[in-house]
């Protein structure tokens, strides 16, 4: 048997492995780096966070991946050049975290990586008939193996979408496994770049378990504040739009999309809502000239009413009601006061954050992959049914390091 074929056997045979789980997501403001010691797998799956760091993109790895990223032309060339480009820089993030961390890459028994979308194509935005949905992770697994010596399984989305899916979300698998508890009914609200959430009702049964995109989370917020504030990545605790007032004119046209009015579960990305998705909106509105502050807080506001709308869609479909329900809130927005509080007024469930589960909330989606990357190895037997979101496949393709 070939030799890497032989240590994968053993690692898959482990009662626990060590992963390291990335993520770097749509705000694009660096690697998540989850060094997790995985035991089980499926239900019985338990996740220990050893060592967690965000490793922040330089302003130079920014705005190369801003160059490519969700725009429908592009540099072709520089797209090849950074996919490779990527796959190096985040092996170099791993070593420089496993340096500082004084763990030795031989003791990691897997690399679990998500990559950069830099580009989401739904069928609901390509809207083209005979091309299937499309996304796009680059930053090569090969470099990762190669460079780190640590096997890595990467590239996930392509076999959701292979077995039906959008791609995406992902964050469905993670939370039924970590999260699903018989007798509670609960809401994990993941609030990044763009927001989704999956539905775990108190029945803990797969086939009634829920996952979508609500729209943007902090994508337009963070667009506006560094088009304004440049020496600003985000408007951190909500500053600048708490000075604002929501513009409802503004609101209603951004509203208006028809992603808006298609059915769940669906997914998007900042191809959809960017700076000129906005832009539109305040010209049907005839709002062009409102403050940067009144228009943060208007897209703040907008966040806030598109996730808490799916939210109450979804669980009036249901026989549950509201009240019983507590939202577990994670990502970048549950930092944001204004986009919380709005939320709790919006919805009359219990909120807290995943971090009562013992899961922090910053790291849950670089977990979720390490998860992911366990399941490929050891798992995989989990039936969430054939209901459309979901496929009970295996995901994760498999780099070698010789
Ligand atoms: N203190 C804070 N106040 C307001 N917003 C915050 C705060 N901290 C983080 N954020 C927001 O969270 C964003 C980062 O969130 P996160 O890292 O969850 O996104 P992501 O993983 O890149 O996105 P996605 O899940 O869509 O791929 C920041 O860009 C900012 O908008
Ligand atoms: C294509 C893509 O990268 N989508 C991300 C993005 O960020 C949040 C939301 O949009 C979610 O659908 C997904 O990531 C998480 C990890 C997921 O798949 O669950």
């Amino acid at each position: 048997m070939n030799a890497n074929l032989e240590s994968l056997y053993e690692i898959a045979k482990k009662p626990s492995r060590i992963i390291i789980g990335l993520m770097s997501g749509t705000s694009l403001d660096g690697l998540d780096v989850a060094l997790c010691k995985i035991t089980g797998s499926g239900e019985t799956t338990e996740v220990q966070l050893l060592e967690f760091d965000t490793v922040d993109y330089s302003e130079e790895i920014k705005s190369e991946i801003r160059s490519v990223f969700a725009k429908p032309t592009i540099d072709f060339q520089k797209l090849v050049l950074l996919n490779e480009w990527i796959g190096i820089l985040h092996a170099d993030m791993i070593l420089d975290c496993l340096n500082r961390w004084k763990i030795p890459a031989s003791k990691v028994d897997l690399v679990a990586s998500h990559g950069q979308t830099v580009f989401h194509a739904p069928k609901i935005l390509h809207q083209l008939e005979k091309f299937t949905n499309g996304t796009l992770q680059i930053g090569d697994g090969d470099h990762i193996a190669v460079k780190t010596g640590i096997i890595t399984i990467s590239d996930f989305r392509q076999k959701h979408i292979a077995a039906g899916g959008e791609g995406a979300p992902l964050a469905v698998y993670g939370d039924y496994f970590l999260f699903s508890k018989k007798g509670e009914n609960r809401i994990m609200l993941n609030m990044g770049g763009i927001a989704n959430f999956t539905f775990l009702p108190s029945n803990h049964n797969p086939e009634e378990v829920f996952v979508t995109d609500t729209g943007t989370g902090n994508t337009l917020i963070d667009a506006f504040t560094r088009l304004s504030f440049p020496d600003k990545a985000y408007d951190k605790d909500a500053e600048i739009a708490k000075k604002g007032i929501v513009n409802l004119s503004l609101l209603e046209a951004l509203k208006a999309d028809d992603f808006f009015q298609a059915p769940f579960p669906k997914t998007t990305g900042p191809e959809l809502f960017s700076i000129e998705y906005v832009r539109n909106a305040q010209t049907k509105s005839g709002t062009e000239n409102i403050s940067i502050e009144d228009l943060l807080a208007t897209l703040t506001r907008f966040s806030a009413e598109t996730i808490a709308e799916a939210i109450n869609s979804t669980i009036s479909n249901t026989t549950y009601p509201i009240e019983s329900f507590t939202i577990y809130m994670s990502g970048g927005g549950a930092h944001n006061p204004l986009l919380t509080g709005w939320l709790k007024e919006l919805l009359s469930c219990t909120f807290t954050n995943t971090d009562s589960l013992g899961i922090s909330g910053d790291a849950k989606e670089a977990i979720l992959f390490a998860i992911l990357a366990n399941e490929t190895v050891s798992g995989g037997n989990s039936d969430f049914g054939s209901r459309k979101g979901i496929p009970s496949v295996s995901m994760g393709k498999i780099s070698f390091p010789s």
